[in-house]
């Protein structure tokens, strides 16, 4: 089984490189190719996906994908800045449907920064929508301003469009996926005010007649980031549209304690997938070996089970990570006195060393 390994920029390499620990150390015959993504990308190859990278994308049987990003690339023209390369790679490998599980791990309840009694026991998926939306939505530009008090000014435009079967798609996602769950799912959109989310709220009310075991509630998007830090444990499954996943799917990371506890799978409709965690390429703490490594790590279990059918590899890497956090081990962004910090090499280490 070939995985394609992918570190990208900022934190990227770091992180990615304690989960590559951790798969070698399984006892599997995976073949691992790594590939320049993102800045580093356009460094080398001048382009952020370089085809070199996307073929070996397509070839493998997975993708284990870092992040990308860096400051010094934000002036350059769009098609060459660093996150066209994980946004081309989810258009390209039609990676539509976006798991992020958001679960608390019960040594973590004091490094959530919401009291431990909201957040214990939270185990909540958000299925986000990966390939539509307004990031993808065309026209999009700065033109100038046809009509309206600012008429003749410049203005910046995008373009919110989901397509029936783009929505269908999802909603079958998440609903299957709530059948191995609590069995509810809350649909987040904005139907009060948005022509393209009364249509999302209009399928995904059809879709659910097909799955009248499971419960299906409707929320309003600011409602719904509003209830997230209220109650969150009221939720079993969110499914959602590309921006509004993306925004919530980051809030969600603070009830885990972290966004560096965060794992994603990002899949077609084959479960081929690419998985990374949630967060970014986090400049402001790149090079600097303290970046939480779990989010990666745990992509990597999500990856096993998901996509390379070794769900008791993906269990042993799962369980690793619990005893860790039962060690007191800690990154910074999860440190509470009392605990012991750690670096991100050193946390990929005592993964490695606990996996049994
Ligand atoms: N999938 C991807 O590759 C993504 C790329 N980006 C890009 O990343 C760059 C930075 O974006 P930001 O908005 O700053 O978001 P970010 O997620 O990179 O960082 C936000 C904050 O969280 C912290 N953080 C993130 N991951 C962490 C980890 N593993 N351990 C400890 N702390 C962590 C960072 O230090 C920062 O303070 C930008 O260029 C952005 O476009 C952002 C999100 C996703
Ligand atoms: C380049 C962005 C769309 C990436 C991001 O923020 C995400 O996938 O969460
Ligand atoms: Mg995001």
């Amino acid at each position: 089984m070939k995985i394609a390994i992918l570190p990208g920029d900022g934190i990227g390499p770091e992180i990615t490189a304690q989960a590559v620990k951790v798969l070698n150390a399984l006892g599997e015959s995976f073949e691992l190719e790594s590939a320049d993504v993102g800045g580093a990308g356009y460094a080398a190859h001048g382009h952020p996906l370089p085809q070199g990278t996307l073929a070996l994308a397509k070839a493998a049987d997975a993708v284990l994908f870092g992040a990308v990003g860096d400051y010094k690339y934000d002036a350059l023209e769009r098609a060459l800045r660093p996150e066209q390369a994980i946004l081309g790679l989810r258009k390209e490998l039609g990676l539509f449907a976006n798991l992020r599980p958001a679960i608390l791990y019960p040594e973590l309840a004091g490094a959530s920064t919401l009291k431990p009694e909201v957040v214990s026991g939270l185990d909540i998926l958000i299925i986000r929508e990966l390939t539509g939306d307004i990031y993808f939505g065309k026209p999009r530009g700065v033109r100038e301003c046809p009509d309206g008090p600012f008429a003749g000014q410049r203005e910046g435009f995008d373009t919110m469009r989901y397509a029936e079967g783009e929505i269908r798609r999802i909603a079958h996602v998440a609903f299957q996926a709530a059948r191995k769950r609590d069995r509810r799912v809350t649909s987040v959109d904005k139907a009060n005010v948005l022509e393209t989310f009364q249509f999302w709220r209009d399928i995904v009310t059809d879709v659910h007649k097909e799955y009248q075991d499971v419960e299906l509630e409707h929320m309003y998007v600011d409602n719904a980031a509003m209830q997230l830090v209220r109650a969150p444990k009221k939720f079993d499954v969110i499914v959602t549209g590309n921006m509004f996943g993306d925004i919530l799917s980051d809030a969600a990371a603070m009830l885990t304690g972290s966004i560096g506890m965060l794992p994603s799978a990002s899949l077609d409709a084959n479960s081929k997938g690419l998985y990374e965690p949630s967060h970014g390429s986090a400049p402001d703490i790149a090079g600097k070996g303290v970046a939480n490594p779990l989010a990666t790590i745990l992509s990597a279990a999500m990856m096993l089970r998901f996509s390379l059918g070794k769900a008791e590899q993906a269990d042993r890497i799962e369980n690793a990570v619990k005893k860790v956090l039962a060690q007191g081990l800690r990154t910074p962004d999860i440190y509470e006195e009392g605990t012991t910090k750690v670096g991100t090499e050193q946390m990929g280490d005592a993964v490695l060393k606990a996996l049994g």
